[in-house]
């Protein structure tokens, strides 16, 4: 696990991790800022753990229990966190994710509300295309700036083994329909497993034909049936050997050194393919990650349980320095790392459908 120490940035106080800090030891600063001199400024909203897939490495067969409808938040309350993410917190940039966000009749309008709330701050979705067909025009009309897209394979049998649902032809529909629409630039995102090795070239060759850009990721011990194991870890290594069979590749230098995304130029370029090494070569020293789930709980870290419930303030009366002051407090607490090369480390209880990837 890195834990590398980082001074705060932009003016605002340097932060030391020492042992032992407490919540009186935080400076008195808006931003969310942690003990370890990270400032979350980018904001992962989940809006509901309902999917159209069943992706093994995420949700459990027959799907993540119900949350009853009086729990989740509703638009206004989406819309009102946002709101303070932005102009009380420092918040630069809104992710839309879940479950699956367009389970939710309601997206546009909850991306409507969030554009006219923070006018100019960048309105993103990861999804997995189920459906976008259909809405994508919708969505850019209500606000949305682009979209990633899951998509682990472009073999039929391949997909429906992988998310346990015959619906590649919606997916790629929907990607090409987002395209159309400028939801772009347009990133695709393969979880890197042995079973994705087999068809990684012709994803890639997919994904160039159709000009949008790839990355695999590491999987993380995030699924559902905690079935994840540190030692059959897809490395960079084994995925670049496979995809070397049929591209010429070659490092690029990268722009932000806080991108999680290694890229590799592709037969000379421009088009690039990335890998998102979360696992062998975590970036959580640099993280720069606040998330919200479902129901109103702040998350620190996708792997970690600890979380300030918000939704009991904005339902009896808190005033918005109110929940911004819980908000900060949250992010104070927020882990050094996720740990998954620690001895005796714990998955946590929610998967990442649940928490909102
Ligand atoms: N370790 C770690 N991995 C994450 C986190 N959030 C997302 N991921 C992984 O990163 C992958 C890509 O996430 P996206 O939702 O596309 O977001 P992103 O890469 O931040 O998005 P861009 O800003 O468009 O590059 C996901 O599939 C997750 O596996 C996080 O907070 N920590
Ligand atoms: C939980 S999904 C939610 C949004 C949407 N349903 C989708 O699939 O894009 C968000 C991201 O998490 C990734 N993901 C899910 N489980 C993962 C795991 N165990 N390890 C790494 N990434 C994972 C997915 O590939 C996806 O890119
Ligand atoms: S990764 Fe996304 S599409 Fe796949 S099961 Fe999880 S929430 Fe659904
Ligand atoms: S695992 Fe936690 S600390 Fe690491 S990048 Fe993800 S959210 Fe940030």
């Amino acid at each position: 696990m890195t834990t590398t120490q980082r001074p705060v940035q932009m003016g605002l106080p340097r932060v030391r991790p020492r042992a032992g800090m407490s919540a009186a030891d935080r400076p008195e600063v808006p931003e969310l800022v942690d003990r370890f001199g990270r400032v979350a400024r980018d904001l992962r909203v989940s809006i509901t753990e309902k999917c159209s897939l069943r992706c093994t490495y995420c949700m459990p067969a027959e799907g993540l229990p119900q949350i009853p409808r009086e729990r989740l938040l509703s638009v206004a309350e989406i819309v009102r966190l946002v709101r303070i993410a932005v102009t009380d917190l420092g918040v630069r940039e809104v992710r839309f994710t879940g479950g699956e966000p367009l389970m939710r009749h309601d997206l546009e309008e909850i991306v409507a509300g969030c554009a006219a709330a923070v006018p100019g701050v960048p309105l993103t979705m990861t999804t997995n295309a189920v459906g976008l067909e259909h809405r994508a025009r919708g969505l850019v009309a209500a606000g949305l700036s682009r979209v990633n897209v899951s998509l682990d394979s472009v073999d039929r049998a391949h997909f429906a083994e992988l998310t346990r649902r015959d619906r590649l032809p919606a997916v790629l529909a929907g990607i090409r329909a987002a395209a159309r629409v400028g939801l772009t630039p347009l990133k695709v995102n393969a979880v890197l497993m042995p079973e994705t090795l087999a068809g990684a070239a012709d994803l890639l060759q997919w994904c160039l034909d159709e000009g949008c850009r790839l990355r695999f990721i590491e999987e993380m011990a995030l699924d559902a049936d905690h079935a994840w194991d540190r030692d059959s870890i897809v490395d960079a290594a084994r995925l670049l050997d496979v995809l070397g069979g049929r591209f010429t590749l070659h490092p690029v230098e990268r722009e932000d050194p806080a991108s999680p995304a290694e890229e590799w130029l592709v037969d000379g370029g421009p088009a690039t393919v990335g890998i998102i090494a979360s696992v062998t070569r975590n970036f959580c020293d640099a993280c720069d990650r606040t998330r919200l789930t479902a129901e109103g709980t702040v998350r620190s870290c996708l792997f970690s349980d600890d979380e300030v419930d918000l939704r009991a303030g904005l339902r009896s009366g808190a005033t918005d320095a109110e929940l911004a002051a819980q908000w900060r407090a949250a992010m104070w607490d927020k882990w050094a790392g996720h740990g998954m090369d620690s001895a005796g480390f714990e998955p946590p209880r929610r998967s990442m459908g649940a928490i909102g990837g």
